[in-house]
């Protein structure tokens, strides 16, 4: 299974991607932001990093790059397509979901490890959880504030568009939990499809023991499993 793992000036994330994918057992590939056709990939994962130095806003910039129409055709045609930190500030500012990412309510860049509840795991990269199941993986953001007005917001839940929320260890959805002021403690989201999920967590970072999680290993197993 081929995956496009995009590369824009300032992505950092982009081997760690590539070590889970192979980790998980499919073939990663490298993309420049440059390239239009990504016709010949089975799905893409848009990794996380600081494009274009956040300027303007984060993944601003990112979303109007060529590689963008690639990826859309891709989320039109239905394969599975993940954005990750700076990556779900690129799709949700290239309108592949609903919503926006602003600034982290304390005007600070956090760096810790969150508990997720899975909200949504009839997706492509969350089949192998089970729905209501806690996982544990690292945020590292300063603009991860997921937000939608209320019509929004009711309609993403109507539709199941929202995929992950920070819980405690218990899975509770408390306000002590939510590490940036998201709405409704959001930490991830998808399209109505399901197939492009977007989220502020790093499941790249959780997917190997001496890491000290393997909970993000399986999102990237699951979209392999999708593709078969
Ligand atoms: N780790 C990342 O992808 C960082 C995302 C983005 N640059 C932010 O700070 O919000």
């Amino acid at each position: 299974m081929n995956i496009a793992v995009i590369k824009f000036l300032g992505t950092n994330c982009e081997e760690d991607v590539c070590r889970s994918i192979r980790l998980a057992g499919g073939n990663p590939q490298i993309v420049w932001f440059t390239e239009r056709d990504l016709s010949k990939f089975d799905g893409a994962v848009i990794p996380g990093g600081f494009s274009y130095g956040d300027y303007l806003r984060a993944g601003a910039i990112g979303a109007r790059t060529p590689v963008i129409e690639g990826l859309r055709n891709m989320v039109e045609m239905g394969k599975p397509v993940l954005g990750i930190c700076n990556g779900a500030q690129i799709g949700l500012e290239a309108g592949f979901s609903k919503g926006a990412l602003t600034n982290n309510i304390n005007w600070r860049f956090i760096c810790k490890w969150v508990y997720l509840r899975v909200e949504n795991n009839k997706t492509p990269f969350t089949r192998g959880y089970k729905k209501g199941e806690v996982i544990r993986m690292p945020i590292a953001h300063g603009e991860g504030r997921f937000y939608i007005d209320e019509d929004g917001l009711q309609e993403m839940y109507k539709k199941k568009m929202i995929v992950f929320k920070y819980c405690n260890e218990d899975g509770e959805i408390t306000e002590d939990a939510n590490p940036n002021g998201s709405i409704d403690n959001i930490a991830g989201v998808c399209n109505e499809k399901g197939n492009c999920v977007l989220l502020m967590p790093h499941p790249e970072r959780a997917s190997e023991k001496i890491l000290g999680s393997t909970d993000g290993l399986l999102m990237f197993k699951s979209m392999l499993q999708s593709i078969q």
